[in-house]
């Protein structure tokens, strides 16, 4: 799926041109990332990617692990609590990272990333969802379209050249 930017504006998805304007849903998305010995994040260090569950809106494309905030939480409670009811672990420190708006046929989500350097437990796909460690390029597909700019601004950061994913051989997601 191709998507396209507007300047200062969201990322607009294919389907939803044209819609009246909607208040976005604020989301917490993490970013978790493992450091070398020294406790560094580099260019190769890999980054956590989840597929989504069976059942949701583009339902086993890969996304960054998160969901939406509940009243009155911030976005590193929010991350809190979706990290340890989805994937099963306590994160540490939540770093603020990137904002994008995304407007879908079924919804405008900000989407709130924030880096996680620090986390304990045991990994459990508690949605029966797919997890995978990747580095740039990624190889699952297909990725979500919101996905797309954050690994753009991971491969800036990381001095990447090239693609950063491969575009999705099916086709439209079936809406769940
Ligand atoms: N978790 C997550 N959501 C993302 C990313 N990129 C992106 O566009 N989104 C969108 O943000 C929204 C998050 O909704 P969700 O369905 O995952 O959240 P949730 O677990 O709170 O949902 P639910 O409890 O209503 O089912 C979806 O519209 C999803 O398409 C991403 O990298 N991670």
């Amino acid at each position: 799926m191709t998507a396209s930017t507007q300047d200062d504006g969201p990322l607009v998805v294919p389907g939803a041109e044209g819609l009246p304007v909607r208040e976005p849903v604020h989301v917490a998305v993490g970013v978790l990332i493992e450091r070398d010995a020294d406790g560094h994040e580099h260019a190769d260090s890999r980054f956590l990617l989840t597929s989504r569950p069976a059942g949701k809106v583009y339902a086993g494309y890969w996304e960054f692990p998160g969901g939406k905030l509940e009243a009155g939480e911030s976005v590193e409670q929010a991350l809190r609590r979706e990290l340890q009811e989805e994937i099963g672990i306590h994160i540490g420190a939540a770093h603020a990272w990137r904002e994008i708006e995304v407007d879908y046929p079924h919804a405008r989500v900000r989407l709130h990333f924030c880096k996680v350097f620090d986390w304990t437990g045991e990994f459990q796909m508690r949605e029966a969802q797919t997890m995978a460690w990747q580095r740039l390029p990624v190889e699952v597909e297909p990725v979500l379209p919101g996905t797309v700019p954050v690994l753009q601004w991971l491969a800036e950061e990381r001095g990447h050249q090239g693609v950063t994913h491969r575009q999705p051989s099916a086709g439209p997601p079936q809406a769940g």
